[in-house]
C-alpha cells in the first residue's frame, strides 16, 4: 500500500525533545489475560505519536493506561510505571482527577455532555477552580472553542445545546473540552472513525496546529492518517510494541517483518 508521508516530520529527531511521558515495562491484564505484555516507551514533548496495529493489538488498552483510565474498567489490572515530567502517575496519592485534565482524552465517538455549547467547556475550568468570574469563564470559552477551531461556527449559538452539531462539529467540541482545562498531553482514541473525509480532514489539520502547545497521542486504523498527522509511528502487535520510529521510517524502512507485513497490508 502506498502512503503519503507527511514532509515535516521527517527529519525529526526525537532524541533532542523532552522527555514528557515514559512507559516502562507496562502490562495490563483483563481478569486473567493479560492484554499488554511489557510496553516501553517515551513520548516526547510537542511530537504527534501515532499507534497502529491490527485489531485488537493492544493500541486503545496502552493508550488508556496514559491517563488511567484502564482503572473505571472493573477487571483491568495495570502494571509497570508510567510518569509525565518524571512523575509516577500511578502513585497511590495522586488526584486521578488532575491527571485526567493533563492528560485529557478525545473518544472515537463524539461524547458532547447533554448542555449548551457553553456549558459543555465551562464545566471543566468551573470544577477544576480555574475562575472564579463570569468574564475569565468566557474568555475560556472563547479561547477553547477558537483552538478548536469551531469558534466562527458556533459563536452566535453558545447556548444551543452541543448535541445538536454535526459529528465533526462535536468531535472538535470535545477536542475545546479537553483544551479548556489547560492540558499538556491529549490522548485521541480513533477521533475521526465516525466523520465523513471533509470533518476528518478539518480534525487532522487542527492536530498539526494543536502539537504547537500540546503533546499528542493518536490510535489511528488508518495508515494514511497516521502517516498524514504523526511524527513518529508505533506499531502494536498481540500486545507488543513491535517498534516505534519516526513515521517516515516506519512507512518507508520497518526494522520488523510483523511491521512490513502490516503496512503492506499483508495482515491486519
Ligand atoms: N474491557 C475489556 N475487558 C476485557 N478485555 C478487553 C477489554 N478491553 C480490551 N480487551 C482485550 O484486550 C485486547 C486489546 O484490546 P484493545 O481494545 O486495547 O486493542 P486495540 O488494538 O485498540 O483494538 P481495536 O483496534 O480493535 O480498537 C483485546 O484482546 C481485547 O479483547
Amino acid at each position: 500500500m502506498q502512503v503519503k508521508i507527511k514532509e515535516a516530520a521527517q527529519d525529526q529527531d526525537a532524541a533532542h525533545k523532552k522527555v514528557k511521558m515514559s512507559a516502562r515495562n507496562v502490562k495490563v491484564h483483563y481478569g486473567a489475560t493479560e492484554a499488554l505484555h511489557g510496553i516501553n516507551m517515551d513520548i516526547m514533548q510537542n511530537e504527534v505519536v501515532a499507534f497502529i496495529g491490527p485489531s485488537g493489538c493492544g493500541k486503545s488498552t496502552f493508550l488508556r493506561c496514559l491517563n488511567r483510565m484502564n482503572d473505571t474498567i472493573d477487571i483491568a489490572r495495570v502494571t509497570g510505571e508510567v510518569t509525565l515530567d518524571g512523575r509516577d502517575i500511578y502513585a497511590s496519592r495522586l488526584d486521578v482527577v488532575q491527571l485526567r485534565a493533563q492528560v485529557g482524552m478525545v473518544f472515537q465517538k463524539p461524547n458532547p455532555f447533554p448542555k449548551s455549547i457553553y456549558e459543555n467547556i465551562a464545566y471543566g475550568p468551573r470544577l477544576h477552580g480555574l475562575v472564579d468570574n463570569k468574564r475569565d469563564l468566557d474568555e475560556i470559552v472563547e479561547s477553547s472553542l477558537t483552538r478548536a477551531g469551531l469558534w466562527s461556527e458556533v459563536k452566535d449559538r453558545l447556548d444551543a445545546p452541543g448535541t445538536g452539531l454535526s459529528g465533526g462539529q462535536q468531535q472538535r467540541l470535545c477536542i475545546a473540552r479537553a483544551i479548556a482545562v489547560s492540558p499538556e498531553v491529549i490522548l485521541m482514541d480513533e477521533p475521526c472513525s465516525a466523520l465523513d473525509p471533509i470533518a476528518t480532514s478539518i480534525i487532522e489539520e487542527l492536530i498539526d496546529e494543536l502539537k504547537g502547545s500540546y503533546t499528542l497521542a493518536i490510535v489511528t486504523h488508518n495508515m494514511q492518517q497516521a502517516a498524514r498527522v504523526s511524527d513518529r509511528t508505533a506499531f502494536f502487535h498481540l500486545g507488543d510494541l513491535v517498534e516505534i520510529n519516526a513515521t517516515k521510517e516506519v512507512f518507508t524502512n520497518p526494522q520488523d517483518q510483523r511491521t512490513e507485513d502490516y503496512i503492506t497490508g499483508r495482515f491486519g
